[in-house]
């Protein structure tokens, strides 16, 4: 398997507060890390530095080979937009969008053709079991299928790369199962890599590779410090 990104010797500080410490991660095409912790133990702060959203206090971070620290901003925010995708909590869906349009803007913002991305949202849509939902608007479906159509979002560019910061943690926890299956069997389907943030165990259980996040230090699962 072929290394898409890689970090090593990231620290993260906010002032004087140290949030990433030392963080090493590597991550290959189609694997899906997840990344567990107690809350304020860094790992939001370490998936928005491995997502080119923070910059980093100090260390390295490659995607395909190319240094973050090489790129300009217009370059950093291009990949963040063509070759990463992007899950929160809530969806962040665009209100005044259908659900058809919200999926297909990141093909749009990449200069897709309208008809083309619809197309394509329409596909991924249709995978998820959401085809009859294309032309609501975000307020007109449940959590679940807004959190499957944040889901489709994420994945219709096939990106390299989704970074989920915990995508199901506003469903209850059938819902959450059922959402993240599909969302992982779709990525692993089409070769994208998932970094995957949760403090839901179960939830993690399914990652190919898991870690521990505490006092901004990371470990891999089993290694943690005691
Ligand atoms: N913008 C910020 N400015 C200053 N400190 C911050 C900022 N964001 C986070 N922190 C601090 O950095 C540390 C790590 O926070 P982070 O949000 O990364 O943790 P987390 O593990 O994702 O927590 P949670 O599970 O509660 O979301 C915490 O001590 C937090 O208070």
């Amino acid at each position: 398997m072929s290394e898409v990104l890689s970090a090593k010797g990231i620290d993260l500080l906010y002032g004087e507060t140290s949030a990433v410490s030392n963080a090493q991660i590597s991550l290959h095409r189609g694997e899906v890390a997840a990344i567990t912790g107690q809350s304020g133990s860094g790992k939001s702060s370490l998936l928005y530095c491995l997502a080119g959203v923070l910059p980093v206090t100090r260390g390295e971070i490659h995607f395909e080979g190319r240094s973050f620290g090489d790129l300009d901003d217009e370059e950093l925010s291009a990949l963040r937009r063509e070759r990463f995708g992007f899950v929160f909590q809530y969806g962040e869906l665009l209100p005044e969008l259908t659900v058809e349009e919200n999926t297909a803007l990141p093909l749009r913002l990449a200069g897709r053709r309208k008809a083309d991305a619809l197309a394509a949202a329409g596909e991924v849509l249709g995978r998820l079991g959401l085809a009859d939902l294309c032309g609501r608007r975000p307020s007109q479906v449940s959590g679940g299928q807004s959190q499957r159509v944040a889901v489709a979002r994420s994945l219709v560019h096939k990106p390299a790369v989704v970074f989920a910061d915990e995508p199901t943690g506003s469903l209850d926890s059938g819902n959450a199962v059922a959402v993240l299956e599909e969302f992982l069997t779709l990525a692993r389907s089409q070769g994208t890599a998932v970094v995957l943030v949760t403090h839901d165990a179960q939830v993690a259980a399914r990652a190919d590779t898991r870690y521990i996040m505490c006092d901004g230090m990371l470990r891999p699962h089993g290694e943690e410090a005691s």
